[in-house]
């Protein structure tokens, strides 16, 4: 994507849509969502909805539900009430089968990276081609060759997760997260544990891919840095609800007292501890 169009308040300033279809129309859509585990109420009628090849970024305080938002879009999580709909279905609408079908449309980079210890890099990238499909191995090779290479890490596919640094682990996690060309990418604090510049790599890494494969993206992140660098639109939660959501320009000049206080990391204003 062109960086001058990141932060744009309307979608034409998104690119051209790609032909294969892919970001046409709503991709995700969250409704109203509640959901309590025990007697704790997490979601409160959480409402925002995810403009398709834009890269939105959900700011928050801790324990405030953005992981959970990110697995009830995935499916993992069934809400109390409201919906979640990905590419016009409701996913607790439809069958076992077709909300495994949608999950196929995502890629996931977890905290950590989330690899398998007992695997090298190259065999963790490639876990996901054998698992859901029938690709030869040289298809497969082709293909997980190409990802790490987007990602830097061509020379890292031998390695065990143990012998790379943070930042390798969540390249290859974000690797692997893209090996099934994924529609929506999720990422669950990509910058967490990871010091400002390797931060900042990791943002140009997914700058770059999201530029090569336009997809929606989604990331849940602390750090205003990232924010700053790769969002297209903010979304800031607050006790599991939706205080503000604007196009990344609009939020990082907005006036509003939760988004000044967020941004100044200020404990006095209207997010409280709780
Ligand atoms: N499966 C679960 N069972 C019980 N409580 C849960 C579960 N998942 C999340 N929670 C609770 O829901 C709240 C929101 O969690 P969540 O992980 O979404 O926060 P977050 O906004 O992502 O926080 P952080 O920025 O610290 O990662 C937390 O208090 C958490 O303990």
């Amino acid at each position: 994507m062109d960086p001058q169009s990141r932060g744009g308040d309307s979608t034409d300033v998104l690119p051209a849509v790609p032909q294969d279809g892919r970001g046409t129309g709503a991709v995700a859509k969250v409704r109203d969502l509640y959901k309590a585990f025990g007697s704790f109420q997490v979601m409160r009628g959480l409402t925002l909805e995810f403009k398709p090849r834009a890269i939105t970024t959900i700011l928050g305080p801790s324990g405030t539900g953005k992981s959970v938002l990110l697995k009830h879009m995935v499916g993992l999580l069934e809400p109390d009430s409201g919906t979640v709909e990905i590419f016009g279905e409701d996913i607790w609408k439809v069958r076992e089968r077709e909300r495994a079908a949608l999950r196929k449309r995502f890629g996931v980079l977890f905290q950590d990276g989330a690899l398998f210890g007992s695997m090298n890099v190259y065999d963790n990238v490639a876990f996901p081609l054998r698992k859901h499909t029938d690709l030869p191995e040289a298809e497969i090779r082709e293909i997980v060759m190409e990802r790490l290479k987007e990602v830097g890490l061509e020379a890292a596919e031998k390695k065990a997760p143990n012998e790379i640094s943070g930042g390798m682990k969540k390249r290859a996690g974000f690797a692997r997260a893209l090996v099934l060309n994924p529609e929506i990418v999720l990422f669950d604090e990509p910058d967490s544990g990871l010091d400002p510049v390797r931060t900042s790599l990791l943002n140009d890494v997914i700058l770059k891919v999201h530029g090569d494969d336009k997809g929606t993206y989604v990331v849940v992140t602390h750090d205003i840095r990232t924010a700053r660098k790769v969002s297209d639109y903010v979304g800031l939660i607050w006790q599991g609800r939706v205080v503000y959501y604007g196009a990344a320009d609009d939020a990082f000049a907005s006036d509003d007292p939760f988004v000044r206080q967020f941004l100044a990391g200020d404990s006095v204003g209207p997010l409280g501890m709780d």
